[in-house]
């Protein structure tokens, strides 16, 4: 069965790499999210900066100390900078933790905060097309990236901006030439080269995020698909394609080092430059010769600071496509639609419409409904049957608000569905839809999602009408059965029958039971069908989707749909009477059941 929960029609959604033109920037949407933990960030910021600057401080004047003592002056002239460089060593590492602590503290509260939202946002949108592997791999990584992004970007690039122009001020005083020998050096290690870095990481940046999500889903793929694969023999090709794009990868980082290398060798370079260029301007400018020292040390150390921001630079680069994720994902400027009056009740029975409703998956490709309209007042019981990709599963998945029409109106109760919020609209309309999953735990459990709270009475009459209740008792554990990995210790049809029991004891007014007897032999199939409709209440309404013509005597409409169009509808007598698609499916159908009844034992 094809699944129909396909995204609103034409939207890519957050698989897009980069934010879609004309929205803010993703890293303008990370420091939006990051408002409320700016006094906290800022603050690690400064405690970063006082980090290096000591560390910085600690170099210069354990350089004069050296160079003084080699003089051998009296000890009282040395014992203020012995104490300094005491206090700065342990002052640096009280600072590093106080930083280290805050800003972690801050990243960790907000990505807290993220991460509810990413969930919240990936709940809310039932549309998502993405494939397990690839959101799993998102949740996980594209939030560290916003986490990076503070922590290993912004908060040490900022802090080593602000180091670099102290340092600059600070040679200022000693020797001005010398000082601009160090802005020239600082300027290459703080500006050139992080764009540098910038430029040759991301080409193969751009290609290594995408490659790690398609590496992410040929994992699920190989161990989810791993029998299959082995029934058609296509392991090894499964197996050598992945291999084919780990290696990819593997090439494309091993070039990102190696880059990485050469920048970081540039560095190196830039800093012994600087260094020297530092000396020759103090030399000429007849600074004397122990503040030289400490000049070619600071200058050491305040290019190492500044280079951090090659480092940072390249992390941006990496993050990007991540961060873009995210920001797409969260940079949803659209309100939630809140109830308007009189809609919030959504107890008791509905009226639901479709008027003229259109559906597109692809801009340009044919419909997969069109101009269909339906009326499914309270109590009305409905079938929609077809060919494979009629839009069956479509009109459900319209109903069920995870696809939107591109024209037409679907309303309850008179209001477009979507003005309902998507949290209240599964108590008005759910039920059985396509590929329902069964979770690893027990019966009891898989049923009570239906409805929490229902009583042993409730669970007994919806798991009877599904007709699973005879194999509920057989169990040794009863309800308590565990049911494995995606209901794997169940047969299929027992698989089919709890998702029907489920939703028959969520009983929404507007019940959709997609392919409910699915898997099931004819017979149980009859039966089945039969003793759901019974246990639906009669102020409810049912929309049936099947592929079955069997069963649906007693419907009040049945709509045919080929193409996304209504070929045919009526009751199940007009339609036999009547030449076309039902006619000749139900003759085929019988005549098809009929053999497989004879040939039973
Ligand atoms: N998520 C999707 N993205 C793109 N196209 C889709 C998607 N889901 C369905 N379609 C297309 O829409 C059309 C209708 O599909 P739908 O699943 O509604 O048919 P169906 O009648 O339920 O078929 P079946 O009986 O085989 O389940 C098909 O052409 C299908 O290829």
């Amino acid at each position: 069965m094809t699944t129909a929960n396909g995204p609103s029609p034409v939207d890519a959604g957050p698989a897009d790499d980069v934010a879609p033109a004309g929205r803010a920037t993703a890293e303008r949407v990370v420091l939006r999210l990051a408002r409320p933990y700016l006094g906290r960030l800022v603050g690690a910021g400064l405690l970063a900066a006082a980090t290096e600057f000591a560390g910085l401080a600690l170099m210069a004047t354990a350089t004069w100390l050296l160079m003084s003592a080699a003089g051998q002056p009296p000890l009282d002239r040395l014992t203020v900078a012995i104490v300094a460089v005491r206090a700065l060593a342990i002052s640096r590492g009280v600072l590093r933790y106080s930083e280290r602590l805050a800003g972690h503290d801050a990243v960790l509260r907000m990505i807290t905060d993220i991460r509810a939202r990413v969930f919240a946002t990936l709940a809310a949108r039932r549309s998502a097309v993405h494939r397990s592997g690839d959101v799993l791999s998102r949740l996980v990584s594209d939030v560290e990236a916003v986490q990076d992004l503070l922590l290993r970007v912004l908060v040490p690039g900022s802090a080593a901006a602000l180091v670099g122009v102290l340092a600059v001020g600070v040679a200022v005083l000693i020797s001005p030439p010398a000082a601009g020998a160090l802005a020239v050096g600082l300027l290459v290690a703080g500006v050139a080269l992080p764009a540098l870095a910038t430029k040759v990481t991301r080409r193969s940046a751009a290609e290594v995020a995408p490659l790690r999500g398609a590496l992410a889903t040929d994992a699920i793929d190989l161990t989810h698909g791993a029998a299959d694969l082995a029934a058609f023999g296509a392991t090894d090709v499964a197996l050598r394609s992945a291999e084919q794009r780990a290696r990819r990868l593997a090439q494309l980082e091993r070039r990102l080092a190696a880059t990485g290398f050469a920048v970081d060798a540039a560095g190196v370079l830039t800093a012994g430059l600087t260094a020297a260029a530092v000396v020759l301007a103090a030399l000429a400018a007849d600074v004397p010769g122990v503040l030289v020292g400490v000049l070619a040390v600071g200058a050491l150390a305040a290019v190492e600071v500044t280079l951090a921001l090659v480092a940072a630079a390249r992390q941006w680069t990496q993050l990007r496509p991540g961060l873009a994720r995210v920001a797409a994902l969260l940079d949803d400027d659209t309100p939630t639609p809140r109830p308007t009056d009189g809609v919030t009740d959504l107890v008791g029975p509905h009226d639901l419409r479709f008027v003229d409703v259109t559906v597109r998956y692809r801009a340009g490709a044919a419909p997969a409904l069109d101009d269909v309209s339906l009326d499914l007042p309270a109590g009305r019981r409905i079938a929609v049957v077809g060919p494979s990709g009629a839009g069956k599963s479509t009109l459900a998945a319209v109903l069920t608000g995870t696809v939107q029409p591109v024209s037409g109106r679907v309303t309850l109760d008179g209001q477009d569905l979507s003005a309902y919020p998507e949290e209240a609209l599964p108590r008005a309309v759910g039920g059985l839809l396509a590929e329902a999953y069964v979770f690893h735990a027990t019966v009891r459990e898989n049923l009570l999602l239906g409805r929490a709270g229902a009583g042993e009475d409730e669970l007994t009459a919806a798991t009877a009408a599904a007709g699973l209740l005879e194999w509920v008792h057989a169990q040794p554990a009863g309800w308590d059965t565990l049911v494995g990995e995606e209901g794997g210790q169940l047969s299929g049809g027992q698989r089919q029958r709890l998702a029907l029991a489920r939703a028959l004891l969520a009983a929404p007014p507007v019940l959709v039971l997609d392919e409910p007897t699915e898997g099931l032999d004819p017979t149980a199939a009859d039966a089945v069908l039969a003793s759901a409709l019974a246990a639906t209440p009669a102020d409810h309404s049912v929309l049936l989707i099947s592929h079955r013509l069997s069963g649906l005597e007693g419907l009040d409409e049945i709509v045919v749909l080929d193409g996304g169009r209504v070929i045919q509808r009526g009751r199940h007598a007009e339609l036999v009477a009547a030449d076309g698609w039902y006619r000749d499916q139900w003759l085929l159908q019988a005549a098809a059941e009929r053999g497989y009844l004879a040939l039973a034992p």
